[in-house]
């Protein structure tokens, strides 16, 4: 027997695709060596091509899900993806504060606001955007938008550092502790810049840009790194640090599946024997 793992929960909807959402969580949790639990709140139907339809799960058995591993198990940090609708977002958000999760509590929330899927599918219902500024953002530690949620939550478009800073601040008053702005879109800039702030501490988190377009579940995999990080114990600057260079080659190692876009790759953290794009013939 062996001690107990430390642990981490994703609240969020499954790809059936297995490249992003629960799926890329779950296989982002292990790979950083936590134990990962989960609360589904959608089922998507989804491919490497896109999002052809969901269905959500009623908002009182997400609650039951997310009750159900706090009490018994315990978690050490959280994170939410797809949400899905504004009923799943207020009741994710008063269940967070029921089981102690969440800013200003002792476990670290992370809420990356899915909107849409890379293929610009909609993942969120229209009506939902104004509960995750109002109910969700106040108790983040630390949220974790895309170029396009960015605009969609403060209607600032980021072009460069200076408006990533604004959009930053323009995050920072719904509530949450930490903002970081990933550059992943900024498809001109030859590096992959996220910035990462609390309003006194601005930090720029700059990587290469590799020239695949297999980057699904990029979004995912470097918000449950983090989380995983957080749940290790490390503050949120030395886990978005971790996060990033985890994400980097994710990217690096993606690969080609289906007709469509393929998704980032955590085997490489597992070891050589397993399946990597570095050894196709696996
Ligand atoms: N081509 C790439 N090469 C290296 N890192 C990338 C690449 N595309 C995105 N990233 C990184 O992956 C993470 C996810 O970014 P982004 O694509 O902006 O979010 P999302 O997947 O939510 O749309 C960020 O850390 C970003 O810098
Ligand atoms: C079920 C589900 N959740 C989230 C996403 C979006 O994931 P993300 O990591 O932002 O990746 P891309 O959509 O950019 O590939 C999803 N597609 N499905």
């Amino acid at each position: 027997m062996t001690a107990t793992p430390r642990t981490a929960l994703t609240v969020a909807g499954s790809d059936s695709g297995g490249g992003a959402g629960i799926q890329a969580d779950l296989r982002t949790f292990f790979a950083c060596g936590v134990h990962g639990m989960t609360a589904l709140t959608a089922v998507t139907v989804q491919n490497s091509v896109g999002v052809h339809g969901f269905t959500e799960i009623p908002p009182d058995v997400v609650a039951a899900q997310i009750e159900a591993v706090a009490g018994d198990m315990g978690v050490n940090a959280a994170k939410t993806g797809m949400l899905a609708t504004a009923e799943i977002i207020s009741t994710v958000s008063s269940t967070m504060d029921k089981v102690g999760i969440g800013r200003g509590q002792s476990v670290p929330l992370v809420v990356d606001p899915v909107a849409a899927s890379m293929h610009g599918d909609p993942l969120l219902r229209d009506e939902a955007l104004e509960a995750i500024r109002t109910e969700l953002f106040p108790r983040a530690t630390l949220v974790t938008p895309n170029l396009d949620e960015v605009r969609l939550l403060t209607g600032i478009d980021v072009t460069d550092a200076a408006s990533a800073r604004r959009a930053a601040e323009a995050l920072l008053a719904f509530g949450p502790q930490w903002v970081l702005v990933k550059g992943g879109h900024l498809s001109d800039s030859p590096r992959c810049v996220d910035l990462l702030s609390d309003g006194t501490h601005v930090v720029e988190f700059e990587g290469p840009r590799y020239d695949t377009p297999h980057t699904h579940g990029g979004g995912d995999t470097l918000a449950s790194a983090i989380t995983a990080h957080l749940a290790k114990g490390l503050g949120v600057l030395d886990a978005v640090a971790a996060g990033k260079k985890f994400i980097e080659r994710c990217v690096f190692e993606s690969y080609p599946l289906g007709a469509g876009v393929g998704p980032v790759s955590p085997f490489w953290r597992l070891g050589p024997d397993l399946p990597s794009p570095v050894r196709p013939e696996l």
